[in-house]
């Protein structure tokens, strides 16, 4: 356990209880925001965007599954940025936060959803990683490259706020070299026809993107809780994750035009140019960054169960667990479920940025260990689940039966337009507000945070 007095003065605290410091600038949470907005995964799953059907052939021609992506990704930006405000207000981790929404005890159920979904994307990152350096390296063994990997991540989360600092001052510049050359490499290729199809598929390529910026959400208040201002927070989280992920997506369907829409080979054109591997490993090295923010965004859900447990010991503890994860597993297996827990964090937000923006959480959130169970927000929340799983019940066997089931017996059928992010988050931000103005007099004052 730690005591203030061997806590740094500009990194993390070691626990729940110290205070956080406010020492993050635009241009840090930009510099943040903006590496994991170029993910290996905007390249091997550009398809997603294309609304591919059940055998993986793309439905959208790539110029429509471009407008799809941008206009997925701004929607998405902004949802992060909403995300990204109460923590810079608060100061404290993202669901410390839910304190404030549902109360301490309550908060546990998302908490522990966030856990089990940072834990399995910190693995699924470092299966990533390692599938990428096998590809540089022409050949394994797999299991260096994971563990490597994995001790990467585990270093970064013992130093937070000094890795934002070293991603600010020198992986964002190398990013940028590797983007542009790449831009240039590709677009001097003979591509395809980029506008050939229809466009009915639309809504399902902007909600791919859309879920892709939303899985930051969960998240996004463990690092702007060191925002310097609610203003650096919303637009560092809303711009500089859009921009470059939008960039990154872009590039992603390009090489997927080069190789006739197969995703199994979408590294290919990157490495084909000349020093392409090189740059590409630029790509991979910063991967890192996003299996070091489910690390660490981990050991902050677990201290809002355990708030003085000291997070390097969670951090460290958590690096050896997704190695072993990662050395063990096969994340074919586990994608459905990833995107599931995903899902339920839609809804959320429109409670929580109704509630905060709307109804008083600005003023202040009581995020003590004593804070009050509020079921009505609960209610808001599972109204919004529900919406989402009607229009898109995923793919996890018993769970996605029951709500087709309940499709069937409400007789309800999704149509193509519909967006299960769009819908679900609406419906859960006009609940609250109904909830919201039912209840605004019977609400207690509520503690300054
Ligand atoms: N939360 C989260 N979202 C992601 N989206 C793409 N990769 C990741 C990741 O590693 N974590």
């Amino acid at each position: 356990m730690s005591t203030a007095v061997d806590q740094p003065r500009n990194e993390a605290p070691y626990t729940l209880d110290q205070p956080a410091p406010k020492v993050l600038s635009f241009w840090d949470q930009s510099a943040f925001w903006a590496n994991l907005g170029v993910s290996l995964l905007a390249f091997s799953g550009a398809v997603t965007v294309l609304a591919p059907d059940a055998q993986g052939t793309p439905q959208l021609p790539i110029m429509a599954g471009i407008v799809a992506m941008i206009v997925g990704t701004v929607i998405g930006g902004i949802m992060l940025g909403l995300a990204a405000v109460p923590g810079a207000r608060a100061g404290v981790p993202a669901m410390m936060l839910l304190r404030g929404l549902f109360g301490t005890r309550l908060s546990y159920v998302p908490t522990v959803f966030n856990i089990l979904q940072m834990i399995g994307w910190g693995t699924f990152e470092l299966i990533v990683i390692a599938d990428a350096a096998e590809q540089i390296f022409g050949g394994g063994p797999h299991w260096v490259y994971v563990v490597v990997a994995g001790v990467i991540t585990t270093v970064l989360t013992i130093w937070p706020l000094g890795s934002v600092r070293v991603l600010r001052r020198y992986v964002t510049t190398a990013v940028v070299i590797a983007l542009i050359y790449f831009y240039v490499q590709l677009t001097r290729q003979p591509l395809p026809n980029l506008t050939h199809g229809s466009w009915s598929h639309f809504w399902i390529g902007a909600d791919a993107a859309l879920a892709v910026s939303i899985s930051w959400v969960p998240m996004a208040a463990d690092y702007t809780r060191h925002s310097r201002s609610e203003r650096a927070a919303f637009g560092a989280a809303s711009v500089a994750y859009g921009v470059t992920q939008i960039v990154a997506y872009v590039l992603g369907l390009l090489a997927l035009a080069l190789v006739a829409g197969d995703s199994t080979k979408v590294f290919g054109p990157f490495q084909h140019v000349a020093i392409g591997t090189l740059f590409f490993a630029v790509f991979v090295l910063r991967e890192a960054d996003q299996s070091f923010a489910d690390v660490y965004s981990t050991a902050m859900s677990i201290q809002n169960l355990a708030p003085r447990l000291d997070r390097r010991l969670l951090t460290v503890a958590l690096g050896a667990l997704i190695t072993v994860l990662a050395l063990a597993l096969n994340m074919n297996d586990y994608a459905g479920f990833l995107t599931l827990i995903g899902s339920v964090f839609v809804p959320m937000l429109g409670v929580l940025a109704v509630d905060f923006f709307c109804f008083g959480g600005r003023r202040g959130w009581d995020v003590s260990e004593r804070a009050p169970a509020r079921w009505s927000m609960i209610v808001a929340w599972a109204v919004g689940i529900a919406t989402y799983q009607l229009i898109n019940p995923g793919t996890v066997g018993w769970w996605s039966r029951m709500w087709t089931n309940a499709q069937s017996a409400l007789h309800f059928t999704p149509s193509s337009w519909m967006s299960a992010s769009l819908l679900s988050f609406a419906v859960a931000c006009v609940v609250t507000a109904a909830i919201g103005v039912l209840t605004r007099t019977e609400r207690p004052v509520t503690e300054e945070a």
